[in-house]
């Protein structure tokens, strides 16, 4: 095992808002997993979904007062930087480049998002540049058939995987998620209801003050 080896996590998403599901999930796997970085990586446009309700840089900037007070989490805006349609290999690659080769990565991500994988860009690639990190989420099961069923076989990994090598393996973290979602959080202000309890004051607060999530089609960029 190469204690040595510097780990670094990357937990990917939209982000539309940034909520207490996602700061619990990310803090949780850095503490229990070690990882030295734990970075969260707003998407600028995902193409597998429809435009983000508010633009990257309100997105950017609800995550940065999210976690204003967390040192454990940083922020990392590559991808918000880099603009258009947004594929993780290409950060993957690039993060690949300006890193080095011996560093562990790992891509963090809800098990609703590992099902999706074989529609990524380019997804074959992904484990040749990174761990995955899988976090179980409420209402959904690991495949037993089919191309993921197949990946997770071949790629099974444990925790001390994440050091040992740069990339390839997945890891399973069983792990009770909060059931909150970025959707959920919207269509409650869309109705004039409160999403407080549901993600940090200061994120809320700037919901309000920026009147954002009032409509369905708040403009996004
Ligand atoms: N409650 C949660 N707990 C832990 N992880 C979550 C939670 N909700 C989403 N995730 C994970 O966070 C990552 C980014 O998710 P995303 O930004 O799409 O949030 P979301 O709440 O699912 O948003 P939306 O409802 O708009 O789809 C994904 O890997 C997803 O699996
Ligand atoms: O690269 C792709 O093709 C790709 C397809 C789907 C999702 N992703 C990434 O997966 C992460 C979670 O996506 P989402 O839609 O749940 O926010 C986020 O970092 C996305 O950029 C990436």
């Amino acid at each position: 095992m190469n204690s040595e080896r510097r780990a670094i996590a990357l937990f990917g998403g939209t982000f539309d808002p940034v909520h207490f599901g996602h700061l619990r999930m990310a803090l949780e796997l850095k503490e229990a997993l070690g990882f030295d970085e734990m970075r969260l990586l707003p998407s600028h446009q995902p193409r597998h979904r429809q435009s983000p309700g508010v633009s990257a840089e309100r997105r950017r900037e609800m995550l940065a007062l999210a976690i204003r007070d967390c040192p454990e989490l940083t922020l990392d805006d590559r991808e918000l930087c880099r603009g258009g349609d947004t594929y993780t290999v290409d950060t993957l690659e690039a993060l690949r480049a300006e890193l080095g080769e011996s560093v562990s990565l790992s891509f963090c991500m809800g098990l609703d998002s590992l099902l999706t994988l074989p529609t990524w860009h380019r997804w074959q690639r992904l484990l040749e540049l990174a761990h995955l990190v899988v976090a179980t989420r409420p209402g959904w099961h690991l495949p037993e058939e089919g191309e993921v069923a197949e990946l997770l076989r071949s790629h099974e990994g444990e925790p001390r995987s994440l050091r040992e090598s740069p990339a390839g393996s997945i890891v399973v973290r069983e792990q009770t998620l909060l059931p909150i979602s970025a959707t959920r959080i919207r269509q409650l202000i869309e109705r004039g209801q409160s999403p407080r309890f549901l993600l940090p004051d200061a994120v809320l607060q700037y919901i309000e003050d920026k009147q954002l999530y009032r409509t369905a089609t708040e403009s996004g960029c």
